[in-house]
């Protein structure tokens, strides 16, 4: 959402048979509020099609990659780092200097599935806990993106959509854009 000052979320592995549902969702979390890119490493990387097809309906842009090897991509990375963890520091205490650094330069927010590796939370500028409560990555990768641009991801305009919602107070209307064709459903 901010051009040269990406954001790029990593999601960590997840637990097979447990997880896949999980990780879709971060994928379209991520996409939906803001972020640029979002990059699955280990067993999360058969999960990449439910995204890449909302993203070539509903728009973009919005990047879907998969890697082996997550700690290099951390290790590598020219920005500064987020790793969401309940052991964190609270996104309330540290919200204004993560924006202060994204201003400056490329974001890179990571989040887990199963045990994080130590070297993750050693790696991170920033290691943030959405509460300090055990809850989901889903529903901490939101608030931390909605802190991030601070509401302004709500507002945005999506390129090339094959289909368009329009907000109804009842019912459900989606538009497409090309032919003005309306689905009522
Ligand atoms: C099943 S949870 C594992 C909880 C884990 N013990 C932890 O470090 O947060 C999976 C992922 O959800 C995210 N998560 C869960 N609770 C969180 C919280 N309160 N704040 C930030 N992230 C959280 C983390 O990214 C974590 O790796």
């Amino acid at each position: 959402m901010r051009g040269d000052n990406e954001v790029t979320v990593l999601r960590l592995g997840h637990r097979p048979g447990r997880d896949e549902r999980m990780t879709t969702h971060v994928g379209l979390t991520a996409r939906a509020l803001g972020a640029d890119r979002v990059v699955m490493a280990g067993s999360a990387r058969d999960r990449t099609d439910t995204i890449v097809d909302i993203t070539e309906r509903f728009g973009g842009p919005f990047e879907v990659e998969v890697t082996q090897e997550p700690k290099r991509l951390i290790r590598d990375f020219e920005g500064t780092i987020v790793h969401l963890t309940m052991y964190g520091e609270p996104v309330q205490d540290v919200e204004a200097d993560v924006r202060e650094a994204h201003a400056e330069g490329p974001l890179l927010l990571v989040v887990g599935a199963e045990k994080v590796p130590f070297e993750v939370y050693e790696n991170a500028d920033y290691n943030v806990g959405v509460t300090n409560q055990p809850h989901s990555e889903v529903a901490s990768l939101a608030v931390f993106l909605d802190r991030l641009f601070e509401g302004r991801e709500l507002e945005r305009e999506w390129e090339d959509p094959d289909r368009v919602v329009v907000p109804m107070e009842t019912g459900k209307r989606v538009v497409d854009p090309e032919d003005d064709d309306v689905d009522d459903v």
